[in-house]
This record gives structure tokens, C-alpha cells and sequence, in this order.
């Protein structure tokens, strides 16, 4: 395929025959992957299937244990994410990779201070210069701050941004981006397409990692298809059908992704918000009755998730109610939260596991009740707690579809999609009156997520009021009995029923006359 400027297209960047394990599983085995210069080239498999082990050796995170990586036809060996980058082979992961305790600006430069850097513009070490270029590439995805900011004081999803908008800036030869949009909203999300686009025409090579297969059907122009480690199959643009992709991961078709609503009307109200008012935000009520899942949804922080953490008690309200069953529980803390039968999916992970514990004691660890019977079954009957703790999670790892199935893992050691199950089986296995969730499938595959959605389904069949605080459009149109639209911190619109993307935008992007 030749690229668009017209340049013929080169093969920039290739692993050959690479292998690596973990504790002697194979992650990835005899993996053979090229990157062409002016394409972009998905990696699609299920959660556990290897793609983020494959784009850690091409980047310098992980050395293989078997194969070579080349760029432009040589080998090479990299020390470090940062030699990479200086041989031109940049990334976006999954994970956060910046410096929390430095400002914007200073993660720009991180890398990019040597005379003669690739990142020819921080060739120098210019702060004004760069705060400039940070401010203008931070703008360019979106995320309107200054450049001083340290990224600690930033939310998630304008962290994202911001380590988006960094590789946005290098002078790169390849540009790996490992689900880059689970925080954009549709229109920053195009914006970043168009970037990507023109990167593709300027002839970097890119590789491209997504469970929303609507994006690599309108991004990418190959893609290749991870099962257990292994290349399963390579596909060419026009086979890039949702459908056929879904089958080629997961050797199966899905026949629905989102499970029939309810019929009829929802129970009585279980979770009643009056005017709950966060810092720097307007106050707003909603009500979700049981048997019901609300969404809230807006641009990236257009105020629901700090409304949603307010209500589960992970962040303090300045006033207002919140009523569980009618008894008023407006939760100071997380914990109290749970008193109240109110769980929460936080957006981070990071939050709710502890990464050097097992599934299964992570599964343990859900509510202070059960963490102290578990305790005090485990002083009196050590090896009975530890076969149950071990029986509840085989079951858990059943019902969430959890690979590897194996409940002594450490969590730390799982693939992000297969950390996020854990997250939700946590939260679910609480019995919740409430259950919030804040971007649940972030980085979780389409097989996995049909089940999730029929779970949510299930739980709110036996009249739990579920929240769902996604910026996946399509998920909370698919999901949603009703969606509460949120701008500048205030609720703009309530849409009963099933709903689109074209009114939720309609309605997230409205000028803001009346609105408080
Ligand atoms: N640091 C680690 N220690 C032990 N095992 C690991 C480690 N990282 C990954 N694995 C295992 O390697 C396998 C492949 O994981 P990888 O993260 O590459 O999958 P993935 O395809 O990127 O999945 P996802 O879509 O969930 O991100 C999984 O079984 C995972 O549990």
C-alpha cells in the first residue's frame, strides 16, 4: 500500500520470531509483526492476548526472551522507553507513563534535552519554549491548562491527554498507541483521528490498539489478530468489518452486544441525589429507581464523575442529600459508602486493586464486614477461609470470564482488560443497593463486554439502581434507560428512553443560556 503523500511505503519497524514469559507462561510466541511506514496497523485479541506484551518489547519497556526487534531492516537492542523514543519509536500506553510530581511542561521535556535529539524542538532546553508547544499540543487534543500544572493535580482522563499530546509533539518514525480514546469524547476523539491521519501521510508508521472496533474499521488500514499469544490471523483493509473482526479474536461471533432493556416500568426510587453540590460545580438532583440504569454522561470533565465519586463518598460534597431506600446517606468516605449499600467502579484501577495481592485476596478485601469476618474466619479456620476465599474467586473468575484462570495471581500481573473484571466482581459482590460505575469497560474486549452489559442487566433486575458514568457514547446509548446530560457541572438535559449519540452531543455541546 503506498502512502498517501506518495512516498513508497517502508517497512519502519518489524519484531521477528519474539517470544516472552511471565514466571515461564508464555505471554507472546513466535510473534512476527511489521510496521510500514505511512499505514496504521491494528492489534486486536482479547484481553490476555498479548497485544500490550508485543507493543512493550517494540518500545523498549520489555526485551524479548526470544527474536529481534529491527528498525529499518537492522537490529537493535533497546536499554530503555527512552532510547526507544530517541530512535524514533514513541508510545501511548494503557497505562500512565508520566512523572506525577511534574508539571505538564516538564514531562514534555523529559527526554528531549539532549543537543541533537530527534525531538529536534526540545533540542534545547528552553522552558518558555516548551511550556508554549505544551500548551498548544495540550490545546490541539482538547485539554485547556496551564502548562505548569504538576499532572498529579489532574484528573485521569486530562493525564491521558496530556501523554497523548506529548507524542503527538516528537519527531516520530513509529507512534504505538495502546487504547488512546478511553477518556475522549466523540468530538475529541476526531480530532485525534485527524491527527493521526496526517502523521499517516507525513509517513509515520503507526500501530494502533482498540477494543472499540468502530475505530479501527474507520482508522486503520491492516490489522493483525492476537489469540494466546500467538498471530492468529492477518487482515487486510476492506475484510475490517465490525463483525469479522470480532470473529477472528474471539473464534466466535457475539451475537448482542447490549441486552434487551427492561420491559415495563422500573421499581421505586432506590438512590435519590438533591442538591448534591461538589466544589466549583452547580448543585443537582437525580433520582434512580431500582431496576434502572442512569447514565450520565458529558465532554470530558463536564462535572459528572466528581457528582458520581460525591455520591459513593470517594469525594467530599460541600452539601446536599443523598437517600438510599428513603434513609438519608450521604457518605463521608468510600466505606461509608458501602455501609450505605452504595459501591463504586472507580475509573482507575489503580484504586481498587492492590497489585501485589492475589485475585483471590483482592476479592476478599471488598467491605470492612467482610474483610473482618474474613479475618476473624481466618485466625479460627485458616485453611477453611483460604479454600473458600479461593472457591469464591474460581466462581468470580467464571462468571467475569477471567484469564488467566488462576485465583493465586497477583492482580499486578494481569492485562488491563482482565484487572478491570476484577474491579466490577469486587463492587458486585458487595450486593450494592447502588452500584456507580465509572468507565467500566475502559480497555475491555468486545466478548468480555457483551457479558458485563448482561450482568449490569442482571443486577439491576434484582432492583439495584446502577449509575453508569461512561463517555463511551455508544455504550450509554446501549445501555442506558435514561441519560442525565452534564456541561459545566450543571445537568442540561434528562433523555427518557433509548437515546442517540447525535442528542447527547446535541445536548453536551448547547450553549449554556439558563443553565447555572
Ligand atoms: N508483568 C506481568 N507479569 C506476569 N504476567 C503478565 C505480566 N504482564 C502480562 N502478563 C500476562 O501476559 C498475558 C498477556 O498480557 P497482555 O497485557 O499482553 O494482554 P493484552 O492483549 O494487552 O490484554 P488487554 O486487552 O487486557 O490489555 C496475560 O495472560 C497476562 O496475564
Amino acid at each position: 500500500m503506498i502512502p498517501a503523500t506518495g512516498q513508497a511505503s517502508r517497512k519502519v519497524l518489524a519484531a521477528h520470531q519474539v517470544a516472552k514469559t511471565y514466571g515461564g507462561v508464555y505471554a507472546l510466541r513466535d510473534a512476527d509483526f511489521t510496521v510500514h511506514s505511512g499505514q496504521v496497523h491494528a492489534l486486536l485479541g482479547e484481553n490476555g492476548a498479548g497485544k500490550s506484551t508485543l507493543v512493550k518489547i517494540l518500545t523498549g519497556v520489555h526485551s524479548p526472551d526470544h527474536g529481534k526487534v529491527l528498525i529499518d531492516g537492522e537490529p537493535v537492542a533497546f536499554h530503555s522507553p527512552l532510547h526507544a523514543e530517541r530512535l524514533g519509536i514513541h508510545a501511548i500506553h494503557q497505562h500512565l507513563a508520566l512523572v506525577r510530581g511534574l508539571s505538564i511542561v516538564d514531562n514534555f521535556l523529559l527526554g528531549r534535552t539532549h543537543a541533537g535529539d530527534r525531538a529536534g524542538r526540545f533540542g534545547f532546553l528552553d522552558r518558555r519554549e516548551a511550556a508554549k508547544v505544551a500548551e498548544e499540543a495540550a490545546a490541539a487534543v482538547g485539554l485547556h491548562v496551564d502548562p505548569f500544572t504538576r499532572v498529579s493535580e489532574l484528573s485521569l482522563p486530562q493525564a491521558q491527554l496530556v501523554q497523548i499530546a506529548r507524542a503527538l509533539t516528537a519527531e516520530a518514525k513509529v507512534l504505538v498507541l495502546d487504547e488512546p480514546t478511553a477518556a475522549l469524547t466523540p468530538a475529541d476523539r476526531d480530532n485525534l483521528f485527524e491527527r493521526l491521519d496526517r502523521l499517516r501521510r507525513d509517513g509515520v508508521g503507526l500501530v494502533y490498539i482498540s477494543h472499540r472496533l468502530d475505530e479501527i474499521t474507520a482508522l486503520c488500514d491492516r490489522a493483525t489478530i492476537l489469540r494466546d499469544g500467538r498471530i492468529v490471523r492477518e487482515m487486510a483493509k476492506d475484510e475490517l468489518t465490525v463483525d469479522a473482526m470480532i470473529e477472528a479474536m474471539l473464534d466466535r461471533p457475539v451475537r448482542q452486544l447490549y441486552p434487551p432493556r427492561a420491559d415495563g416500568p422500573s421499581g421505586s426510587p432506590v438512590l435519590r441525589v438533591e442538591k448534591l453540590t461538589v466544589p466549583g460545580q452547580p448543585p443537582v438532583g437525580f433520582t434512580v429507581n431500582g431496576g434502572e440504569v442512569l447514565g450520565l454522561t458529558g465532554l470530558v470533565d463536564a462535572g459528572m464523575v466528581p457528582v458520581a465519586e460525591a455520591v459513593c463518598g470517594s469525594r467530599r460534597a460541600e452539601s446536599g442529600v443523598v437517600f438510599v431506600d428513603g434513609s438519608e446517606a450521604l457518605p463521608r468516605t468510600a466505606l461509608e459508602g458501602m455501609r450505605h449499600g452504595i459501591a463504586l467502579v472507580p475509573a482507575d484501577r489503580s484504586q481498587a486493586l492492590v497489585a501485589g495481592l492475589s485475585i483471590a485476596e483482592n476479592l476478599a478485601l471488598t467491605s470492612s464486614s467482610r474483610a473482618q469476618l474474613a479475618s476473624r474466619t481466618r485466625r479460627r479456620f485458616r485453611w477453611l477461609s483460604r479454600r473458600r476465599t479461593r472457591a469464591d474467586a474460581a466462581g468470580v473468575i467464571d462468571r467475569f470470564a477471567v484469564d488467566p484462570r488462576r485465583p493465586e495471581l497477583a492482580t499486578g500481573s494481569l492485562s488491563g482488560g482482565n484487572q478491570q473484571k476484577i474491579v466490577l466482581a469486587k463492587a458486585v459482590s458487595l450486593s450494592p443497593r447502588v452500584l456507580v460505575l465509572i468507565e467500566p469497560t475502559a480497555g475491555v474486549d468486545v466478548g468480555s463486554r457483551a457479558q458485563i452489559y448482561r450482568l449490569l442487566r442482571e443486577i439491576a433486575a434484582q432492583g439495584v439502581a446502577v449509575l453508569l458514568v461512561s463517555s463511551d457514547m455508544q455504550e450509554v446509548c446501549g445501555l442506558s434507560d435514561r441519560v442525565c446530560v452534564f456541561r459545566a457541572g450543571a445537568i442540561v438535559a434528562e433523555i427518557p428512553g433509548p437515546t442517540t449519540e447525535r442528542d447527547i452531543m446535541g445536548q453536551a455541546t448547547r450553549p449554556l443560556a439558563g443553565v447555572q
